[in-house]
């Protein structure tokens, strides 16, 4: 692989190895790990995810479940389910795949998930336990971006991190996660006047805003870190990022690709945050 290339998939390997023997030593305790994904409707991108989150589930020994509604559902027939699955002592984790369908609100739906259960880490409690720097369930995205960072060796201590995209699922929490390890953030956004002046000063940027190729060459500094977290199908139904990964490559010192970059890692980590929440009022494990 080209020198410069953060290998997701490679960092995502060896992660779900540690995370495979920390599932053995819990089965030896008589935990069995246990994730329980709701889907609502077809839509054929969230049935791939939730089908890649289900293999991944199973290739390290966590035991998941779908529940998959038809789009139509109500939604008081969700909020049962996701009471019913807080109070089933042998799931762990809950996550239910967004967006969901426009008569139910996501809101609601994500405020009923048990916040211990909530192994995506958008729940309230956890978003404002995290801000206040206690222990809490961490969204996928921006903590699998934080071990790529300590994989490729990035130090973060007082670099400037600029975040463009202020999504409550990424943009926020990876800007959030950065700042507690002594970055100097900038968010941007589709308000910010003259973005490239921001990019341009980026030790490290993170690119969380879902068009094809939307950061060029132009728009970096020299020798910066990227983080592409972008999913797109471009003109030609071409899977990419929202960084032109060719065109950025000869200036920057290491970038994350799509596909193969950010992707993998979200799903390891929602590995590691079932463990996690499995483990949460186990003494022995609680660091
Ligand atoms: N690899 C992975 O694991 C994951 C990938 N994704 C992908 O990442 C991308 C972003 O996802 P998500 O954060 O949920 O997206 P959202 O659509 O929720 O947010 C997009 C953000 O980009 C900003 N934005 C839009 N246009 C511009 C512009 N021209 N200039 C600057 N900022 C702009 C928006 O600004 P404003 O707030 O002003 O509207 C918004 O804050 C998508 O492609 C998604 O598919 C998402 C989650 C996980
Ligand atoms: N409740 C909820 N939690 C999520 O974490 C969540 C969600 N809803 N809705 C959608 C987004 C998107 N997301 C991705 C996960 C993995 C890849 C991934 O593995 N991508 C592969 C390739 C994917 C492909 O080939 O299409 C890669 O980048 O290499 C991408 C995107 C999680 N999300
Ligand atoms: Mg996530």
């Amino acid at each position: 692989m080209h020198t410069k290339l953060i290998d997701g998939k490679e960092i995502a390997r060896k992660k779900r190895k540690e995370l495979e023997k920390r599932v053995i030593q819990l089965k030896g305790m008589g935990i069995y790990p246990r994730l329980a994904v709701i889907l609502v409707g077809d839509d054929s991108a969230s049935m791939t995810y939730v089908r890649n989150k289900q293999k991944a589930c199973e290739e390290i020994g966590i035991e998941s479940d779908v529940y998959h509604y038809e789009a139509e559902t109500d939604e008081e027939t969700i909020l049962q389910k996701v009471e019913q699955l807080n109070q089933n002592p042998s799931v762990h984790g809950i996550l239910v795949q967004l967006p969901l369908p426009k008569h139910i609100d996501s809101k609601k739906v994500i405020l009923a998930i048990d916040p211990n259960k909530d192994v995506d880490g958008f729940h309230p409690i956890n978003i404002g336990k995290r801000v206040l720097g206690e222990r809490s369930l961490v969204p996928c995205t921006p903590l699998g971006i934080m071990v790529m960072l300590e994989e490729a060796g990035v130090s973060i201590r007082g670099k400037h991190a600029v975040i463009v995209g202020r999504s409550n699922i990424v943009g926020k929490p990876i800007g959030q996660l950065l700042l507690d390890n002594d970055a100097t953030v900038t968010f941007c956004h589709s308000k910010t006047e003259n973005l490239r002046k921001y990019t341009l000063q980026a030790d490290i940027l993170i690119v969380a805003v879902g068009k094809p190729r939307f950061i060029r060459a132009e728009d970096v500094k020299e020798g910066a870190v990227v983080f592409d977290v972008g999913i797109n199908r471009d003109e030609n139904g071409k899977l990419c990022g929202d960084v032109d990964t060719v065109d950025v490559l000869p200036k920057v010192s290491q970038i994350t690709p799509v596909p193969g970059g950010v992707g993998p890692m979200t799903i390891t980590m929602l590995l590691a945050n079932t463990i996690q929440a499995a483990t949460m009022n186990v003494d022995e494990f609680s660091d």
